[in-house]
């Protein structure tokens, strides 16, 4: 009945409709959907994907990955996915959304679903209209030019580090664990970035080694550091949202000793994250320059002046939001944030790029002449920033062509304001769509990204080499065709600082090495890479798109033969 009344509900909107009987998000249906579908290619085996009917590929979870720009062509731009949950609008029109992204207060992000991000206090992505500015101005400050260099060269020094662990035995055969190597390199360049202090890599197989000498020694906590503890808490993001960590830190003997280790590691986050904002707050009044870091530079721009000498901050959120700045807990709550959206989205897009590179050794070879030609044979420590990364365009061209195709954030889930709103659609009568108060609107991004329309060229194959134009100049999409950071004033501050961390991750490897799929027994080269292609495709989207088996191809790094 109630996906009937849901029908009525999007009918009156005239636009084409698709039912399913649950909702996609539904916790229910999200835990128990993986095992439908092992069953249902176990009994029908062979069938492709295509021919089951719409009711079944858009209960998939991952339908916006499957389905890519078909369903423009099938429904048009803007369409109805029905459950008995809800009427979900979807829209692929470049400029709707747009329009929709810069109308941030009529096409609001839905908070709610975002609150749990509250780990040790609000943050931009979990407040209200009325506070969203206020942090934002604050978060926004903290992205600048001096910290792109810090994270230009603190992501060489890593990835050179990487690469020596890659190529040293036991790693040297084959690396024993990609992805996780990638987050720690991400991690260490997010730690090291927030208070400019370096940390060493760490591959996955020395980790092991330092936990089980931590338990050896009967360390409980392995949080040292602060590199350390935003580890922990990074890696164990879910349940710390779900159970608030002082309860899991504190003494009572139900709580699970693997749980209670997390809530520990979060206590040792906020202490370290306390005694460095106070250290950034004394530099301040002291009139002295602070780490130079992202932390010094929220702590200056959320800082109360008047009395700075005497507090430090507002005293509280309401103080706080009257003048503009934030509260203590606030600048913790979007330290916390700032980790957490910018380690595991520019991780997973590497971790994707280099199982697509070894799946193409001929775009490897084209990023190592760059790449070469570029940095003209200097020594890795002479690569200057200025000066190189304008330049090392392939590079750049690979990391946005995987997000092209693989974009971590698929869904950026609006939610349009208590009073009717109007899009301009055209193609519809009247060229105008009145979107309900409180409707949910879904702009597809990896249906525009994939729509022949504005990618003629094989739009679903990954091929770097579109983003460089005949003039040698980097590609500018149409306006709206392509946003895996999204767009308008909510868009992603952390857009340039994740493509210099990635294009210094690729020059740095790639100048010098190259990564071959290990072949399996009785294997040749050819299918061995058809199997890291095959890989890459096989995604699932719980927080982020990820690869569901990248651990099942097992890749190599090995040193580029020179010539002669
Ligand atoms: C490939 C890498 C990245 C991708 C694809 C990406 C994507 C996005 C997207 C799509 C949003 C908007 C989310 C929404 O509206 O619901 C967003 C927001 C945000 N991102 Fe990123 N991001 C990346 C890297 C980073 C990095 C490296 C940082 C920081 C170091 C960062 C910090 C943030 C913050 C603070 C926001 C919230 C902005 C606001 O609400 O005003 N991101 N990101």
């Amino acid at each position: 009945i109630r996906l009937e009344l849901n029908v009525c509900r999007a009918r009156a909107l005239k636009v084409p409709i698709v039912r399913i009987p649950f909702d996609v998000n539904n916790n229910v249906w999200v835990i128990i959907q993986p095992l439908v579908w092992k069953l249902l290619a176990r009994l029908l085996p062979n069938t492709p994907w295509s021919s089951y009917p719409d009711v079944v590929r858009f209960s998939h979870r991952n339908w916006y990955f499957t389905e890519k720009s078909d369903t423009a062509e099938r429904f048009g731009r803007v369409w109805a996915l029905v459950s008995p949950g809800n009427v979900h609008l979807q829209v692929s029109d470049p400029d709707v959304i747009r329009d929709m992204c810069s109308r941030w207060r009529d096409f609001s992000r839905p908070v709610q679903i975002y609150k749990m991000l509250a780990v040790y206090g609000p943050s931009v992505v979990t407040v209200g209209l009325q506070d969203w500015p206020r942090h934002r101005k604050a978060v926004a400050t903290t992205f600048n030019e001096s910290i792109n260099q810090f994270v230009w060269d603190e992501s060489l020094r890593q990835a050179l580090s990487m690469t020596q662990y890659w190529t040293s035995p036991p790693s040297s055969a084959a690396i024993p664990d990609m992805e996780e190597d990638i987050r720690s390199l991400s991690l260490n360049v997010l730690a090291a970035t927030a208070f400019r202090e370096p940390y060493a890599f760490r591959g996955s197989t020395q980790l092991l080694q330092d936990s089980s000498n931590d338990n050896k020694n009967d360390k409980v906590n392995n949080t040292r550091t602060y590199r350390d503890a935003l580890r922990v808490v990074n890696k164990h993001a879910i349940p710390l949202m779900l159970i608030p960590y002082r309860y899991l830190a504190s003494p009572i003997p139900i709580i699970p000793q693997a749980l209670a280790r997390i809530g520990r590691a979060a206590v040792s986050l906020r202490g370290f994250l306390t005694s460095m904002v106070a250290a950034e707050t004394e530099a301040l009044n002291r009139g002295e320059a602070g780490s130079g870091g992202l932390m010094t530079h929220l702590v200056r721009s959320a800082l109360d002046q008047e009395t700075a000498h005497r507090i430090g901050f507002a005293d509280d959120v309401k103080s706080a939001s009257k003048k503009g700045l934030l509260s203590f807990d606030e600048i913790l709550g979007n330290v916390f944030l700032i980790n957490f959206a910018g380690h595991d989205t520019t991780a997973v897009t590497l971790s994707f790029a280099m199982m697509l590179l070894a799946a193409r050794p001929d775009v490897q070879e084209w990023l190592h002449d760059e790449i070469v030609a570029v940095s003209g044979g200097r020594p890795v420590a002479e690569w200057d920033y200025h000066e190189m990364f304008p330049r090392l365009l392939r590079c750049r061209a690979v990391f946005l062509e995987t997000l092209r195709l693989y974009a971590p954030i698929i869904g950026l889930p609006k939610l349009s304001s208590d009073k009717p709103q109007t899009l301009h659609v055209p193609g519809r009568d009247g060229d105008t769509l009145v979107v309900p108060p409180g409707s949910e609107i879904y702009p597809l991004l990896l249906c525009v990204q994939t729509d022949p329309k504005y990618w003629p060229d094989e739009p679903r194959k990954w091929k770097p080499a579109r983003w460089i134009t005949q003039e040698g100049g980097l590609l500018v999409p149409e306006l709206g065709s392509y946003l895996p950071w999204a767009d308008g004033p909510q868009g992603c501050p952390g857009k340039k600082f994740s493509q210099v961390e990635a294009v210094a991750v690729l020059a740095g490897l790639f100048g010098g090495h190259r990564v071959r799929v290990v072949p399996r027994r009785g294997e040749s080269e050819q299918q061995a890479r058809g199997r890291a292609q095959a890989c890459a495709d096989d995604v699932n989207y719980d927080l982020l798109l990820r690869m569901n088996h990248a651990d099942g191809v097992r890749l190599q790094v090995v040193e580029t033969e020179v010539d002669g």
